[in-house]
């Protein structure tokens, strides 16, 4: 068994790899895509419809033919999706001895990383896992979450962050502030109230809202002091 080390990697500006283009491979893609893989490039001789529509709106760089060493040059990250074990196991082995992040979708354990399922609410990511144990159990948790925070979420911890800035720029007090803050979160939404909200889109969260919300979480601390 093998212990993993959880980590939420900044993918703006690194060269992504992806080498597959069956459904797996589409469905690493789109999830390296959420989450900001700027410069990814997909090989494969035989890609889904979804990975050409990707290809043809300039997301992705799609190689349509098989794979070559020189493909994973400059990567900081390679994904082997294909249906090649062969390819799969030289794929991690020779990103290991390169330091380029692998990840095999059908030899978890002999790449350097595994992805998790992701619930996505704005900047706020539920990523879990079963280090290989159970993937039908991880989709099934997932589905789960994703009912229980819904999409209310986004807005709110938008909100959150807007009033976190605010109150680090106008309550000198530490205890005083940790107190607003952690009012502020346990306010999570209701779905009575907040689900339409979340539906209706996204909105930037407005100065006076935020401001008026800042003044009466204030007054609860210090009436809780
Ligand atoms: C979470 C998710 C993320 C993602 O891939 O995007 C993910 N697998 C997902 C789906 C899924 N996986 C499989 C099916 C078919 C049904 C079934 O057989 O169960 C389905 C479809 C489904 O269930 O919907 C089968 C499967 N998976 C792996 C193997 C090979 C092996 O075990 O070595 C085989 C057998 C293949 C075969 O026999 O050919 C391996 C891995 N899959 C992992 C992640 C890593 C461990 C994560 C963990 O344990 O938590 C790991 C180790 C490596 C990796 O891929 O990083 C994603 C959830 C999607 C979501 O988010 O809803
Ligand atoms: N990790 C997971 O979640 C998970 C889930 C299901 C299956 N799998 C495993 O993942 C693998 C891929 O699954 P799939 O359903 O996407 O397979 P698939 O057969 O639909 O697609 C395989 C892809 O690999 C490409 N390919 C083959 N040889 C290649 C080469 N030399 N260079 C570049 N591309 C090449 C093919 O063109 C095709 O696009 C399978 O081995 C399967 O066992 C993993």
């Amino acid at each position: 068994m093998s212990a993993y080390y959880p980590m939420m990697v900044n993918l703006s500006g690194k060269r992504c790899v992806v080498v597959g283009g069956g459904p797996v491979a589409e469905r690493k893609t789109l999830g390296l895509l959420d989450g900001g893989a700027g410069a990814l490039i997909v090989v494969a001789p035989r890609a889904t419809a979804q990975l050409e529509k990707l290809a043809a709106a300039g997301s992705i760089a799609l190689r349509r033919r098989e794979y070559r060493d020189s493909d994973a040059e400059g990567a900081f990250l390679l994904i082997a999706a294909s249906d090649d074990r062969a390819l799969n196991a030289r794929l991690a082995e020779y990103a290991e001895s390169r330091g380029i992040l692998v990840n095999t979708a059908d030899l978890g354990d002999r790449g350097s990383f595994i992805t998790p399922s992701v619930v996505r609410r704005g900047e706020l990511v539920i990523a879990l896992t079963t280090g290989g144990a159970s993937p039908a159990l991880t989709a099934l948790l997932k589905r789960k979450l994703d009912g229980e925070y819904g999409p209310a979420y986004e807005r709110f911890v938008d909100r959150l962050h807007a009033l976190r800035k605010r109150v680090l720029a106008k309550v000198g007090d530490p205890g005083l502030r940790a107190s607003v803050l952690r009012l502020a979160a346990e306010e999570l939404p209701n779905r009575e109230t907040w689900d339409d909200f979340g539906n209706a889109g996204k909105q930037v969260p407005d100065e006076l809202e935020i401001q008026h919300w800042m003044i009466r979480l204030l007054e609860a601390a210090e009436r809780g002091r």
